[in-house]
């Protein structure tokens, strides 16, 4: 995000990409206006949140009238970096590795993975879907030579804290990690850690312990 963004709470700006995708979609299909209860309904976010969360980007809606698409579409492309690419390394070329590569976030036309690792000779020098894998040996180097602060961790858990104290020394600022393991960084490191075994787990308790009606967004 830009410097320029004011301090908004973590968990709208974890939800500005999500009413983003949306208003781009509306935009789209030449709408101009949206009511909170429409973006509700189709992000699946209660209105009242999302009055909120628009609050705090100035966004005030009218009543009866809702809210400017255009306007909105404007400041989240320019809240979430939007018009600058930022390119992602990925590290571990596997299972997971591999399907990340194949799919490459290339709706999000702001965020690419440009190369990627992993320590299988035979991985090397390979491409997939025109993205380079490079040996581990040569990290420092290519990761140096790019500008590349954002890096995907798809590696077995052992190794996962090994790699990450040499991405955090290659000027890498920001982790998605998927692994397992609990990783140390410095302070000034963001990682954001997802772990589908934990999730699935989560999503399972749930259907068990509460009934539909009493979900909460
Ligand atoms: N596959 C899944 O659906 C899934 C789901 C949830 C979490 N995960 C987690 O994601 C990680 C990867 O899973 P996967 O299924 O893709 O595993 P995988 O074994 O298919 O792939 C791991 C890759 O990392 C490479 N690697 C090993 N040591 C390395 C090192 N030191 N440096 C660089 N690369 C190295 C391996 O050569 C391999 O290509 C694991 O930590 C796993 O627990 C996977």
């Amino acid at each position: 995000m830009s410097n320029e963004t004011m301090k908004i709470p973590q968990a709208t700006a974890k939800r500005l990409p999500l009413y983003y995708r949306f208003l781009k979609n509306l935009h789209s299909s030449g709408k101009q206006r949206v009511s909170s209860a429409e973006l509700s309904e189709a992000v699946k976010v209660d209105s009242a949140t999302i009055r909120r969360d628009f609050s705090y980007f100035g966004a005030l809606g009218k009543k009866g009238y809702g809210y400017n698409v255009n306007y909105l579409l404007t400041f989240f492309r320019k809240t979430l970096d939007q018009d600058e690419l930022t390119k992602v390394a990925l590290i571990g070329v596997g299972n997971l590795g591999t399907a990340f590569l194949n799919y490459n976030f290339l709706k999000n036309n702001n965020t690419k993975i440009e190369c990627a690792f992993d320590v299988d000779p035979n991985k090397m020098g390979t491409t997939i879907r025109d993205v380079p894998v490079f040996h581990m040996d040569e990290l420092e180097k290519v990761l140096s030579n790019d500008d590349i602060h954002v890096a995907i961790l798809t590696v077995p858990a052992p190794v996962a804290q090994v790699i990450t104290d040499r991405l955090v020394k290659s000027n890498i600022k920001a982790i998605l990690n998927f692994t397992p393991a609990r990783l140390n960084v410095p302070a000034s490191i963001r990682v954001h850690h997802i772990d589908l075994a934990v999730e699935l787990q989560s999503l399972i308790y749930f259907l068990k312990h509460y009934p539909t009606e009493d979900i909460e967004e």
